[in-house]
């Protein structure tokens, strides 16, 4: 995937305008931080990029063709983990992989000795803390290598550690050329990588913008 362009977008609930006439261009390599006060409209745009929230009108490309809906090339963490709670470490990442036809006993032992999950595999979710079901999140995030991958305050949780390990796999995704669009309030967070900053503010994407 070389590039995801936004045109026009716009989102109506009801006769509220959340989302107005969004432009944004995103290439390879590259991370994009929306940041934006609380109800600002940033999780409805990514849930719409993710197709799991119809647009109003506009139009999203990538490689100058329409997005399809479930197009497995796009990853999605949102706010709510999706993971089993009953099921081990281990068994989340390969039940996912099986269903996403990416399993591979190799590719998520690397995962979870990535994310620092590696002497954890054999326990259940439930009995994880909440830092720790974010970081088997990631890990299920990039088990099917997508090409467009979408954070929804992924730092959520996460201690100083999870941070440095989330800040580790952006700059990898980067450097594989992955398209990045990511989702904070806080950009204190992203220290120690390069990004393009744009502010969700009354619907409107402002590029640049302070932290908030
Ligand atoms: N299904 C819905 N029905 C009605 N209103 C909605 C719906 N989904 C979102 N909204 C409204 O759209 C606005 C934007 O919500 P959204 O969750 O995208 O904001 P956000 O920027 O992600 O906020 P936060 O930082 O609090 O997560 C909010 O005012 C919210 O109430």
């Amino acid at each position: 995937m070389e590039v995801l362009r936004v045109k026009q977008l716009t989102k109506k609930i009801g006769y509220r305008t959340i989302l107005s006439n969004i432009n944004l261009e995103v290439s390879s390599g590259e991370l994009v931080v929306l940041i934006g006060p609380n109800g600002a409209g940033k999780t409805t745009f990514l849930r719409i990029l993710a197709g799991l929230t119809n647009k109003t009108s506009g139009e999203i490309l990538i490689d100058n063709k329409p997005c399809k809906i479930g197009d497995s090339r796009i990853g999605y963490l949102g706010h709510q983990t999706m993971l089993y709670n009953l099921m081990t470490v281990y068994e989340n990442l390969e039940t996912f992989g099986r269903l996403y036809g990416c399993f591979n006993d190799e590719k998520v032992e690397g995962l979870l000795k990535k994310v620092n999950l590696y002497f954890n595999k054999y326990e259940r979710v439930a009995n994880l803390s909440r830092g720790m079901k974010q970081r088997l999140a990631l890990a299920r995030l990039l088990l099917p290598q997508p090409d467009l991958i979408l954070y929804d305050e992924p730092f959520t949780g996460l201690d100083r550690e999870g941070q440095k390990l989330l800040i580790d796999i952006l700059k990898k995704q980067q450097n594989d050329g992955k398209l990045q669009v990511l989702v904070t309030h806080k950009s204190a967070f992203l220290t120690g990588i390069n990004y393009r900053k744009y502010r969700l503010e009354r619907g409107e994407l402002v590029e640049g913008g302070d932290n908030i």
